[in-house]
């Protein structure tokens, strides 16, 4: 089966005045239709710019990036984002905001019924009743989940979070976790997200991609089980514990301040889970995964 994005080969860089920056090499990253992947790597290693790319709203100087297959050299309305600082316009209502998109994307929709899918999935990220205020009106977390409706308004495919959460305090990007969740359950998408929330990364994610410092290449994949229905308990179990280790170890590396044992691309999937430890007995940390080839 053909994944449905498929980044291959991509390298970039970008023409400063001091000349050539190369941000992007060789990266290879797939992902099913339906699959989650998260992205993290150290501060400046180009995430963002594989968001860009993703998007079509750039092209690399080498390489690929393709939907279903097909090459993406433009912005396409399959592809929904949402960024740190959601882009709410005051002069609209919350609803309007949330509208936008199908005013945009060519669709069949009458005003009610656009109205009517922006309300739904406002009352499932907890906003209904709030679709007549303004921006200004609602906190950082209100605003947040009225822009992954926005993303989702109209359907697309392929949804792109860039660091959506990493401005809210910790409980309401908790919550936030559990709304994604939620809206992945009743509008199946495909996501890619960037974050620096490695907690975030193994509760949203199937498969998180360690990327290396700049030029910037998939250094470490992992694939987070799926054991069924994930809840905030399930961060705080040794297997947690253990893939966080992993991937702590693997920024630690990309940032320099680790010897890289190998650079070559790895990949783990989480050890065999051991008991749970004994009340009041605090979790081993992991062992690092064994190189695959
Ligand atoms: N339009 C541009 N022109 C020139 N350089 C750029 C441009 N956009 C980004 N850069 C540089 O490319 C590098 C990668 O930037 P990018 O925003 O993709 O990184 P990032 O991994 O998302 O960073 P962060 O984790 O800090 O958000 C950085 O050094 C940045 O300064």
């Amino acid at each position: 089966m053909t994944d449905l994005i498929d980044i291959a080969g991509v390298t970039h860089a970008y023409r400063t005045d001091a000349g050539p920056l190369p941000v992007l090499r060789d990266l290879d990253i797939a992902v099913p239709e339906g699959g989650f992947a998260a992205v993290v790597g150290p501060s400046g290693c180009g995430k963002s710019t594989l968001t860009r790319l993703i998007a079509g709203l750039m092209r690399p100087d080498r390489g690929e990036v393709r939907l279903h297959g097909e090459p993406v050299r433009s912005p396409r309305a399959t592809v929904g984002m949402a960024f740190q600082n959601p882009v709410l316009l005051e002069w609209r209502t919350i609803l309007d905001n949330v509208v936008l998109p199908l005013e945009i994307v060519p669709n069949k929709l009458s005003r009610r019924q656009r109205e009517d899918r922006a309300r739904e999935l406002l009352a499932l990220v907890g906003l209904a009743g709030f679709e007549d205020k303004r921006p200004s009106e609602l906190s950082g977390g209100m605003r947040q989940r009225a822009s992954l409706c926005r993303a989702l308004v109209h359907k697309p495919e392929v949804l792109i979070l860039d660091e959506p959460f990493g401005a809210l305090d910790a409980f309401t990007r908790e919550d936030l976790w559990q709304t994604m969740h939620a809206l992945r359950a009743e509008q199946p998408f495909t996501a890619v997200l960037i974050t620096h929330d490695l907690r975030e990364s193994i509760f949203l994610a199937d498969e998180i991609f360690v990327l290396s410092g700049r030029p910037a290449t998939v250094q470490h994949r992992m694939r987070v089980p799926d054991t069924g229905p994930r809840t905030l308990d399930d961060l705080y179990t040794p297997e947690a514990a253990r893939m966080l280790n992993v991937l702590r170890h693997q920024i630690q590396i990309a940032q320099g301040r680790e010897a890289p044992e190998d650079r070559q691309p790895q990949t783990s999937t989480p050890p065999a889970p051991t008991p749970d430890p004994a009340p009041g007995q605090r979790a081993t940390p992991a062992t690092l995964p064994e190189r695959m080839p």
